[in-house]
């Protein structure tokens, strides 16, 4: 795979193409974006290592594409490559979160020389752009490749070797399946996230501290709305049908609480509220991939600049080395809870017992 072509150089697309250079540094990547600005960072910051003037300047000596654009635009770009004169035997692959309308139109739009394999790395962010983008972003999460049926598995192959940088599990599922699962997964959830949004947005006048008092709770289940618009409009208006019934069994879902408060039946919120939290509990928190993951600690912290840097200078001094720190939320002038990520059980008590013998920070296990 001498020349990999990407199409669309923000966070997926950039993210993906850092993953490629680290495993495979020979490849050569060329970028192109609509948006200037994205290329210039993408060279910058040595995600590409040229651009192409047009997509069809990028796409005729590809060996590899990858599509990495917002799904709607992702249809557009694959009806002007099928129009072009690409390698034979190219590999084509995009990024989309929704899959059946995107692998039906490259069917219909790309030549029977070309190999077409829908994809969607099922990791991401809130942000946009490629200067979000991560080496590490899809790491011990699933990519999901939706190949045709009769594709030939040696190419299916060839793809997983290019993207094995993202350290991602793959998993093969028809594109029915896809939009079925990541409708309830991800798709759905957003829906609400944006009008739990617009629910306290139009309490604001009512109430215009409203906005100064949410705390972790609504940042939590808020923060993905937070996403890219176009994105997330090309999303729903590829996935109708799937988000049709479900907003069908929503509606029966919430109908159902509203009965229960309404007769303030107390056995049935609790029994409600349990079973909701035994599911989520059961959520693979620690196994985003197969991968066994990471293990966490969670640090007190006051809300104060350097608090980080001084307890990860605490555990260099010790040689202790983390996978990940997050802060998990921050509350204005008091505390803010640290999440330090370590490859072992061993590292992570170490480092409990280091920032103990430190510091007089309360630490703990979830
Ligand atoms: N953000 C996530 O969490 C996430 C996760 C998995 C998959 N995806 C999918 O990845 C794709 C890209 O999302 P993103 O988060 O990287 O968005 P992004 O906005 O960060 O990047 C998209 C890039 O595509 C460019 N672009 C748009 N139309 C183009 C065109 N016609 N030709 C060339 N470039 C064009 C934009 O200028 C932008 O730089 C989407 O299909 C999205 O559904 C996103
Ligand atoms: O982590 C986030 O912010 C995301 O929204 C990532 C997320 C999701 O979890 O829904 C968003 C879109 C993708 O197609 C896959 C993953």
């Amino acid at each position: 795979m001498e020349k990999v072509f990407i199409i669309g150089l923000g966070l997926i697309g950039g993210s993906i193409s850092r993953a490629i250079k680290k495993e495979h540094p020979s490849v050569q990547l060329v970028g192109y974006d609509i948006k200037n600005d994205q290329v210039q960072m993408a060279k910058k910051l040595g995600i590409i290592d040229q651009s192409a003037e047009s997509i069809k300047e990028g796409a005729e000596s590809a060996d590899v594409i990858i599509i990495s654009t917002p799904v709607e635009q992702t249809l557009n770009v694959l009806t002007f490559l099928g129009e072009l004169s690409l390698k034979e035997g190219v590999i084509i692959t995009d990024v989309g979160s929704t899959k059946k309308k995107i692998v039906d139109h490259a069917s219909f739009s790309l030549p029977k020389t070309v190999t077409f394999i829908g994809g969607h790395p099922m990791a991401g962010s809130h942000k946009s752009g490629v200067a979000a983008a991560k080496t590490h972003l899809f790491e011990n999460a699933f990519y999901i490749l939706t190949p045709g049926s009769n594709e030939r598995p040696e190419k299916i192959e060839q793809l997983k070797k290019l993207l094995k940088g993202t350290k991602a599990q793959f998993i093969v599922m028809t594109p029915e399946e896809h939009d079925s699962i990541t409708g309830v997964i991800s798709h759905f959830p957003h829906l609400i996230a944006a009008s739990l949004v617009h629910q306290a947005e139009k309490k604001e006048e009512m109430f215009p501290i409203i906005k100064r008092l949410a705390a972790g709770g609504f940042r939590d289940i808020t923060r993905i709305a937070s996403s890219n618009p176009v994105m997330w409009r090309d999303i729903i208006v590829h996935n109708h049908d799937v988000l049709i019934k479900l907003f069908d069994e929503w509606i029966q879902e919430m109908k159902q609480i509203k009965q229960f408060i309404e007769k303030l039946d107390k056995e049935q919120l609790y029994t409600y509220f349990e079973k909701a939290k035994t599911y989520r509990d059961g959520l693979p928190e620690r196994e985003k991939g197969a991968i066994p993951s990471f293990y966490d600690l969670y640090v007190d912290v006051p809300d104060y600049p350097g608090v980080i840097s001084e307890i990860t200078g605490y555990l260099a001094k010790e040689e202790i080395s983390i996978t990940n720190i997050r802060i998990l939320e921050t509350r204005e002038e008091i505390f803010g809870v640290l999440r330090i990520s370590f490859q072992s059980d061993e590292d992570r008590m170490k480092a409990k017992q280091c920032i103990d013998r430190y510091t007089n920070y309360e630490t703990y296990i979830l």
